[in-house]
Order: C-alpha cells, then structure tokens, then sequence
C-alpha cells in the first residue's frame, strides 16, 4: 500500500486497563503494519487471490470484499486482473476504515470499478456474485451470527462462485493449540513485537476475536449447503479455506 503507514505501538506502554481491541482511527493509522506483522502469511494468501479469481470467476462477474479495511483485497485483485474482468464492493463496519479504503483505491485504481460502503456484512442485501472474500474478517462476529451470514453467502453466491475464508484458528487439542499459541508469539517477537504488546494485545482480543476450529469452519460451510470446502494455506494458527458453490 502506498499510503502513508506508521508503526504499530498501540499496546507497547503499559495500561491501567486494556480496552477492548477496536479498528478505530489509531488502529487504522498503523494498519498495513500491524496486520502484515501479526498475520504470519498475510501478504501469501493476498497474492494467491487473483490466481484463484483467474481460475474461478466468470469474466466480469461481481466480487465481494466483506471486512475490507484498507481494501487491500480490492488492491491486490486490481494488481493482477484487468479492468474489465470484475467489478468489486468493500464492505467495513468502521467508518475510519471506510474513509482510508475509498482514498487508497482511487489513488490507486481508478479505473477498476471498486466501491466501498460503510455497513455491516450481517445485515446487507447480498446481489449475485462470482466470488466473495471474508479475510480475517468472520472471527470478529459473534459466534452465533456466522451461520446466518455465510447462509446469506452461499445464496448470493452463482453456481461455480467461490467464497474464500481467512482466519485465525485455533486447534481442537489443548497441547496442539498452546505449541501454535507459543510460536505466533515467537513469530510476533521475531517481528519486533515485545512481550507487553503481546500480552495487552491479547487481553484486548479476548471475547472480541473469537477463533473456531478449522473443523468448526468446515461444518459451517457444510451446514450452508457449500458441496465442497478445503483448507488451501495455513501458517501456525491462521488458515485460509475455499468454498465451491
Ligand atoms: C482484520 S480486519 C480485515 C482485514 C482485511 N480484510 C485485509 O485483508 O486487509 C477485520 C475488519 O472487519 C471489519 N468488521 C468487523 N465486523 C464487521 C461487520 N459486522 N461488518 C462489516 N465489517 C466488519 C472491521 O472493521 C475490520 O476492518
Ligand atoms: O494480533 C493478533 O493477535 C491477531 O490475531 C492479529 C489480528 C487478526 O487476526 O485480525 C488481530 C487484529 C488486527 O486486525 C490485525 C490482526
């Protein structure tokens, strides 16, 4: 991204009291750092998504972004695909995102036909679509409301559309799931976080990103009526799936 970025160092002085993790104004000025310094595998998955809509998606068809923060789906798509091969609608619930998105995509694709629009992914009117993109996005809803949206998904969906779904996991085996708690921590300090942003951090996510199992997520998009579903990338405690319609 091209945009001016700063270094997240939003948890690194000690607070009286960690406040739940929020993507307000702070979160979204340090952005693209923080996420590309906290998502082992981040940048691999967003440049495996034009490889797949050149697979998958129908010439033209609609795609969306739901989540989209800086839009760097809509970014990374754009980079690969010609103008005409999609047009793509960002979906964020935080206007400060929303804001930064619409400045970034303009700036930098302004003839790929991208919009963003401030909303909840819960409550939209879902039109027809070749593709749709949750990364990292699905683990911030409360558990009980993931069905209903991935329902709405999988009816918005065309036959032969795809639905590709990032997320931070956890392992269904207690001693499994601490071994991949202890080395995303390594990963985090090998990527110059310290050991308070990595605990107050972890306090500010708690009860707000919520993972499931890669065996839960599976069962959902079963339970949707996906016909097939597999995991195509996973890097310590963060996976990537894909849905066929
Ligand atoms: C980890 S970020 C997504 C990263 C982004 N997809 C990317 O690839 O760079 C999660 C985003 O989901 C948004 N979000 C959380 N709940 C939402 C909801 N119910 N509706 C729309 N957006 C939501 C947040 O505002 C945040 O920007
Ligand atoms: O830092 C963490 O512990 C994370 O889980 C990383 C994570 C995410 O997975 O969405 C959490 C919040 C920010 O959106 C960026 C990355």
């Amino acid at each position: 991204m091209s945009d001016a970025s700063y270094r997240d160092a939003i948890f690194s002085t000690p607070l009286d009291k960690v406040a739940r993790f929020s993507f307000d104004e702070r979160v979204v000025a340090c952005f693209p750092d923080m996420i590309r310094r906290s998502v082992p595998g981040y940048g691999q998955i967003l440049g495996m998504l034009g490889v797949i809509a050149e697979r998958h998606l129908r010439h033209g068809a609609h795609v969306y972004d739901l989540g989209c923060s800086l839009g760097a789906v809509g970014l990374a798509l754009a980079g690969q695909l010609p103008r005409d091969a999609f047009s793509l609608t960002g979906v964020d619930l935080s206007p400060a995102m929303v804001e930064r998105a619409r400045q970034t995509l303009e700036h930098e694709c302004p003839d790929h036909a991208i919009e963003v629009i401030e909303g909840d992914i819960r409550h939209l009117d879902y039109r027809p679509s070749g593709m749709i993109v949750l990364n990292f996005t699905l683990q911030f809803l409360a558990p009980e409301d993931r069905d209903g949206v991935l329902e709405k998904l999988y009816q918005a969906l065309e036959p032969g559309g795809v639905l590709i779904l990032s997320e931070k996991i956890k392992a269904g085996d207690e001693q499994d799931n601490a071994w991949l708690v202890e080395r995303y921590h390594d990963f985090k300090r090998a990527n110059g976080y310290s050991d308070l942003e990595i605990s107050q951090k972890r306090n500010a996510l708690e009860n707000v990103l919520v993972p499931d199992t890669l065996e839960q997520h599976h069962q959902r998009l079963a339970r949707v009526g996906f016909a097939r579903s597999l995991t195509w990338f996973q890097y310590l405690n963060f996976a990537s799936m894909v849905a066929f319609k």
